[in-house]
């Protein structure tokens, strides 16, 4: 009898403040490049790093944002985070794991997250939990490999030519992986559209006539 595969699936969280083509294009080049049957775009709640930053919209527009930019691809844009409580990633990787022992999850994310990923609470136990995939991105090339983190796991470093390869891997693992550089940013996109979550809202009730 054939054992049955466990589904391959990406996890990219994110403030998706709002989503952009970067975002669907790592995570397609993702899904190529890691055998991946799915992308999850877990909306956060809130960035843990981010607390007092106020241009955060509500978690309905980025939401909202997320799902248009994902359409008719096999990303799956998830509120679990928002249901299951969770705003550490360790917290919320360490639950997936247990909601889903069916699923093999790889945590992915930019190059710039993970400059800082030794802020993170618990970032050796999330390395330790599910392997992670770093995507180059203009710009944070060298701070990623300076990164401070990477002290610590760069003897975890996975060569990119067997990235399809990582469910078989002893954590913890990383793998640097590199596509074709994408610029988009929220960072830009919110400064050319102060008021992008407008067109993600309804709209509200116009005030009662005299
Ligand atoms: N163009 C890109 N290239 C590589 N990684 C990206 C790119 N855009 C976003 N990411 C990664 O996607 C994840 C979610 O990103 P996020 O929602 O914060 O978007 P952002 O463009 O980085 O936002 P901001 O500019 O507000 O920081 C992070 O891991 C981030 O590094
Ligand atoms: O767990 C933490 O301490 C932590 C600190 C900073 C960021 N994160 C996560 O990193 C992901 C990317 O966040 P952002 O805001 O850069 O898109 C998102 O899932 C956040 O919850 C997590």
């Amino acid at each position: 009898m054939k054992t049955p595969t466990r589904t391959r699936i990406g996890i990219l969280g994110g403030s998706f403040n709002p989503a952009h083509a970067g975002h669907r294009a790592i995570s397609l080049a993702a899904l190529d490049a890691l055998a991946l049957d799915e992308v999850w775009w877990l909306v956060s709640p809130g960035n843990p790093l981010k607390e007092k930053s106020g241009d955060m919209a509500p978690f309905a527009a980025r939401f909202a944002s997320a799902t248009r930019v994902a359409r008719h691809a096999p990303i799956r844009v998830s509120a679990i985070e928002q249901h299951l409580g969770t705003r550490y990633t360790v917290d919320t990787v360490t639950k997936l794991r247990r909601i889903y022992p069916k699923k093999q999850f790889i945590w992915l994310m930019g190059s710039d997250n993970l400059a800082q990923f030794h802020q993170w609470k618990g970032w050796r136990r999330i390395a330790r939990e599910v392997p992670i995939a770093v995507i180059a991105r203009p710009g944070y090339e060298h701070a990623a490999l300076a990164a401070p983190a990477m002290g610590w796991l760069r003897r975890a470093r996975r060569p990119a030519h067997q990235a399809k390869n990582w469910t078989q891997w002893r954590l913890p693992a990383l793998v640097l992986l590199r596509f074709r550089p994408d610029p988009h940013s929220a960072t830009q996109l919110r400064a050319a559209d102060p008021a992008w979550q407008r067109h993600f809202l309804p709209d509200e009730p116009s005030p009662p006539s005299a």
